[in-house]
């Protein structure tokens, strides 16, 4: 069974050990009965008396780690000489570096690059501001934004922290789409202060994607960064996830057989990501929508500490349900979890309508396991990349921000959303279809060309794309 954290853990092991006091079966025979599985052995040195070995060693769960690392340490003979981690080795120094495009390799290319050619170009930018799309990084680079405040299902964990994850979705940027991205994490909470510093450096980027920032601090930070800049803003997890979520639910309810328009769906977190895809489900046609959080559902005439969550209760729970979420979840076709790890339980499940579809998207831990409810629902999906439809919003960033650099729109409107969402359920063919693939995988390359031509198409269509197909090589 998968770990909590997704994964099995890889551990190295350096050993020097005394082959007159050890041999070595003794110590496969250690690790092997204390949960660990070899995977690879190298020998570093070997000397008459002694041998220094690494040893590579699989865990399935993580927490096993020091059971099988003192099950090495007290063999007589072994000395323990470092243990590694894949993952941390993985992250040693950070996960992106920076190449320069045109070597320097003479004076005559330094005075090109750098002083005093570049001159012409910072004054031809000067008399024509338009042009920093052509002649610097704007063209394709994203700034990725976050103030650690809620980093996947971790919580307020800060900006340092947070970094990885904004290395790693600078990564898939790259790697998914040629899109170059630089993470930047503020040490800063402040709505003001968040504004006032991605609007000082919008100059440098072609698009802004705001990550893992708390709710509802995020609705007015994009809101106000939307309104005063003139490159996209996006922000990731409501609206990168929403496209996926419509995407998703697009193929679930062909496999069902439903529609959306006579579902009751319950999407249990009205956070960031639960009230983006609460809206775009209402745009796309779900009448029968009620949102929970921790105080249960949220329903009109109800006074919210939150503006938005007021806003929210006018416009869903047609039928002013109430309660907890054991309580609405009764007769949902529909659980959409954006929440946190736990929260639905198999009793619930066993509530749900006739042929349920259950998303549990919270990272890493679902609102529920796979393996737990899948025996009671007709299409499970997890935002996690080690069960079958993964739910995650690297299927919509990459391509979303291909298609709006590439066509220098000045917004993401609406339906450049809507055209994502059917341009990722479309990777999936209607032959291909089943309840184990509702979702195209992540590493599926038409994914993001996909998406890129249909938000450049719909750009087009809402009049804000600046750079029509065929200019594209200025
Ligand atoms: N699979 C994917 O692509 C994505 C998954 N997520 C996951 O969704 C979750 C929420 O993310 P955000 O919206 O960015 O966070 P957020 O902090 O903005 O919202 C979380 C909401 O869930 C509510 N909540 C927490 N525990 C709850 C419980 N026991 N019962 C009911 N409501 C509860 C909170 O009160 C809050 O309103 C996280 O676990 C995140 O990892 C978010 C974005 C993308
Ligand atoms: C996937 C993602 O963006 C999140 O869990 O926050
Ligand atoms: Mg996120």
């Amino acid at each position: 069974m998968p770990t909590p954290f997704g994964i099995g853990t890889s551990i190295i092991l350096r050993l020097q050990y005394d082959q007159g006091v050890v041999n070595f079966g003794a110590i496969a025979s250690a690790l092997s009965d204390s949960g660990g599985d070899i995977v690879a052995i190298d020998t570093n040195r070997v000397s008459p008396a002694k041998t220094v070995r690494d040893i590579t060693v699989n865990l399935n769960d993580p927490h096993d780690v020091n059971r099988v690392v003192s099950s090495v340490q007290q063999l007589p003979g072994v000395k323990l000489i470092n243990v590694s981690d894949q993952t941390f080795l993985m992250h040693l120094g950070g996960k992106i570096e920076m190449h320069p495009k045109v070597p320097i390799k003479n004076r005559d290319d330094l005075s090109r690059v750098y002083t005093p050619g570049v001159a012409r170009i910072c004054m031809a930018i000067h008399e024509d501001p338009s042009r920093a799309h052509t002649l610097t990084i704007k063209r394709n680079t994203v700034a990725v934004v976050s103030d650690g405040s809620a980093v996947l299902g971790l919580g307020n964990i800060g900006p340092e922290a947070a970094m990885p994850v904004m290395e790693g979705k600078a990564v898939l940027f790259k790697q998914m789409a040629g899109v170059d991205a630089f993470p930047i994490c503020l040490n800063t909470q402040d709505t003001d202060e968040i504004v006032s510093i991605v609007k000082a450096i919008a100059p440098s980027f072609g698009g802004i994607n705001l990550e893992d920032i708390s709710a509802p601090r995020c609705f007015e930070i994009e809101e106000r960064l939307q309104k005063e800049l003139d490159i996209p803003v996006f922000h990731d997890d409501q609206h990168g996830t929403a496209v996926v979520i419509l995407a998703a639910l697009l193929n679930a309810l062909k496999v069902v057989g439903k529609k959306l328009e006579q579902c009751r769906v319950v999407v249990c977190g009205i956070g960031a990501a639960g009230m983006a895809c609460s809206k775009i489900l209402l745009a796309s046609g779900v009448k029968d929508l009620i949102g929970v959080d921790r105080q249960g559902a949220i329903v009109r005439g109800h006074v919210y500490p939150h503006q938005v969550w007021n806003e929210f209760a006018e416009h869903t729970n047609p039928f002013m349900v109430r309660g907890s979420l054991s309580e609405v979840i009764e007769g949902a076709d529909v659980f959409i979890g954006l929440s946190g790890p736990g929260v639905l339980k198999i009793e619930d499940v066993k509530r749900m309508a006739a042929d349920p579809i259950v998303f549990a998207m919270a990272n890493p831990n679902p609102e529920i396991m796979p393996e737990e409810a899948e025996p009671y629902v007709r299409v499970m999906a997890t935002g996690r990349s080690d069960y079958p439809n993964q739910i995650n919003n690297v299927l919509c960033f990459p391509g979303m921000f291909r298609g709006v650099l590439d066509c220098r729109a000045s917004q993401i409107t609406e339906t450049m959303k809507l055209a994502a969402a059917h341009a990722i359920a479309s990777v999936v063919s209607d032959e291909e279809l089943n309840a184990q693939y509702i979702i195209p995988s992540v590493f599926n390359h038409q994914v993001a060309d996909k998406v890129s031509k249909a938000v450049i198409a719909a750009a087009c269509d809402a009049g804000v794309a600046r750079r029509s197909r065929d200019s594209r090589d200025n």
